[in-house]
């Protein structure tokens, strides 16, 4: 039975400030360090033992990742990175207060540009030095694949089409398997393997650093689906 992980990153920098931060590499903050220690605890003490792990091109998911490995003793699992699991590109609003652009547009504009499924936020200009262009570790990248900003449906599209060309694969072997990426991505993932629709994801909010596990049958069928909690304490 193969058991698919999906953590969101500890909490950044920018999530402590509620700032949007989609494409933008900020670093975990030392509450999210904490936090991603403690997953890497809990997914020990649960006996999950993870063959291969995938995290986006952010330092907040890999760093993610790397302590997970660590608090859970395998460090010696691989690491694939895909920019296809990155954060939702956020693009214009990237670096803002959320609190600042939620009074610029209304409640209604913003709620259904961050929590709805087809509208994304304004583009980046071309020139804007926070165009992904400007980043090196996409230069690899065929330039019409750098979005300007995305919607979820945008971002569902290449975290779904990653899911099936590099995870699934592992899954139907029967393997464990961590992702560890970002609330939007993951909530992208979530709406394909749980089946929730575009009015109803909207609902779906993803805690930082609470493993997620999903297991599936060979023909990737999923069977059972449930958060690592703390065990409680029994005096
Ligand atoms: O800023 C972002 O990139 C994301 C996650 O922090 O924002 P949201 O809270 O809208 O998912």
């Amino acid at each position: 039975m193969g058991k698919l992980i999906l953590v969101r990153h500890g909490k950044s920098l920018w999530n402590v400030e509620n700032i949007f931060t989609g494409w933008t590499d900020i670093d975990l903050a030392p509450e999210g360090i904490e936090e991603a220690e403690a997953a890497g605890k809990l997914i020990k003490d649960h006996n999950l033992s993870i063959v291969i792990c995938f995290s986006s091109y952010l330092k907040r998911a890999i760093k993610t990742a790397w302590i997970i490995l660590e608090a859970s003793d395998m460090m010696h699992v691989n690491c694939i990175k895909s920019w296809k699991l990155n954060e939702r590109n956020y693009g214009a609003w990237q670096g803002k207060s959320k609190d600042a652009i939620r009074t610029k547009v209304g409640e209604e504009i913003y709620w259904d540009i961050r929590r709805g499924f087809s509208t994304p936020p304004p583009p980046l200009d071309i020139n804007d030095q926070r165009h992904p262009k400007f980043d090196s570790k996409y230069d690899a990248l065929e330039p019409s694949l750098l979005p300007l900003s995305e919607s979820l449906e945008d971002t569902q599209k290449r975290v779904v089409q990653y899911f099936f060309e590099a995870i699934a694969c592992e899954l139907v072997k029967g393997k464990t398997v961590l992702v560890s990426a970002h609330g939007n991505s993951i909530r992208a993932l979530i709406a394909q393997i749980e089946n929730i629709n575009k009015n109803n994801i909207s609902n779906v909010e993803v805690q930082t650093a609470v493993p997620a596990v999903y297991e599936f049958d060979n023909n990737l069928n999923l069977t059972n689906h449930y958060q690592l909690q703390e065990a409680e304490l029994t005096i």
